[in-house]
């Protein structure tokens, strides 16, 4: 099938990491995808390989006049495809006697509701393609959604992966100190979490991330009032580059604790089976407060790992120790428990089958 994935990229890297990664391994399925997005700068190093059967289009105005619309439409995180292309929708439609499958691919989240959702019909009520039907698929942990992300060739990667290797050509020691990886916003605790790594008996190196969480480690760390001031020096830090979504796996299995962001991060090291933190995507409206316990709650997460997350998430004043040891069974039931439910890219393609 010919899929037409549309992405809108709101801020940070979620919104293209996830069409990208859906784009791809669809067509490492065999689909072909035109993956429609308004920046696709990061991909340059988000993805540098791309991917035989992925067209990426430059999604600007005027960009889709012409076009024939392939058998399913995704557009993700609601975005529309547009006027011209709904009316192409519907031309289409009318010539082949059915509607291609239309899919508003929505964003993850643990809470209650997401079950009784997916999969929902939403008529179109206005403009040209007025009368046809687009789905709701919402990503999730349970079986009554629509899943998460998983490559075919995910375990067969992992088994493979050569840590000793991987540090070594990163340039990075390999000296059985504790590795923790760091992608986050600017989380208000990140100058405890500092002080915390520095103060610990177990040597411990911190990998960060580039951009907005190396900002926010040497913004702490040059805050001469803060509980990060003066350790400099004291901290084993290695500032990485930008790094493609196939070495931020790498970055993942590589680590003993890893903070993660957003929605596909965490996701990625749901998959890796390591302990994590996660940084949720935060809401002018507190949103993501209910949305974050949700996921606490399907994580089965103990109190320490609650403690911690409210911390991080500056939901509560402070910052608890960090327990990783303690949290491995926790990242390790919450990966067989995935494990045992359906793929989201096997679930995407059946639910396009049934809505053509
Ligand atoms: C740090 C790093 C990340 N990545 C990839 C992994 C992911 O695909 C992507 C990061 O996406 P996320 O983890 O989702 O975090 P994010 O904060 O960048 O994206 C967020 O964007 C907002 C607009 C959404 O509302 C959020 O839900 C979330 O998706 O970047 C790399 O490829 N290389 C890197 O070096």
């Amino acid at each position: 099938m010919l899929w037409d994935i549309f992405c809108k990229v709101i801020d940070n890297h979620g919104d293209i990491g996830v069409c990208w990664r859906l784009a791809a391994e669809l067509a490492r399925r065999g689909e072909r995808a035109r993956l429609w997005v308004d920046a696709p700068a990061a991909l340059a190093w988000m993805a540098p390989q791309g991917q035989a059967g992925v067209e990426v289009r430059a999604w600007t105005a005027g960009s889709t006049a012409e076009v024939v619309p392939g058998d399913v439409v995704v557009e993700a995180f609601g975005c529309e495809p547009g006027e011209a292309f709904a009316a192409a929708i519907a031309r289409r439609t009318r010539e082949r006697g059915r509607q291609p499958a239309w899919i508003n691919l929505e964003y993850l989240s643990a809470e209650p509701w997401v079950e009784r959702c997916h999969g929902l019909p939403s008529p179109v009520m206005a403009g040209p393609a007025k009368g046809l039907v687009k789905r709701f698929f919402y990503p999730g942990f349970t079986p009554r959604t629509g899943g998460l992300i998983r490559e075919r060739d995910f375990d067969a990667r992992q088994a493979a992966f050569d840590r000793t290797a991987w540090l070594r050509a990163r340039g990075l020691p390999d000296a059985g100190e504790r590795l923790v990886s760091l992608f986050c916003y600017e989380p208000p605790a990140l100058p405890r979490l500092l002080a915390q790594l520095a103060a610990g008996d177990a040597p411990t190196r911190l990998l960060v991330t580039a951009g907005r969480a190396q900002a926010a480690v040497q913004a702490a760390l040059a805050d001469s009032s803060g509980p990060a001031a003066g350790l400099e020096g004291r901290l084993a830090i290695s500032y990485l580059p930008l790094l493609t979504q196939t070495d931020y796996d790498h970055l993942l299995w590589a680590c003993d604790l890893n903070f993660v962001r957003g929605e596909d991060s965490l996701v990625r090291a749901l998959w890796a089976g390591r302990p994590f933190v996660w940084q949720i995507y935060p809401q002018h409206d507190d949103a993501h407060h209910a949305k974050l316990r949700a996921f606490l709650d399907w994580l089965r997460a103990p109190a320490s790992l609650r403690a911690f997350h409210e911390g991080w998430n500056g939901i509560a004043p402070g910052l608890p120790a960090a327990e990783p040891a303690t949290w491995a069974a926790v990242a390790q039931d919450a990966r067989q428990r995935l494990r045992a439910q359906p793929e989201l890219v096997e679930q995407l393609g059946r639910t396009a089958l049934e809505s053509q």
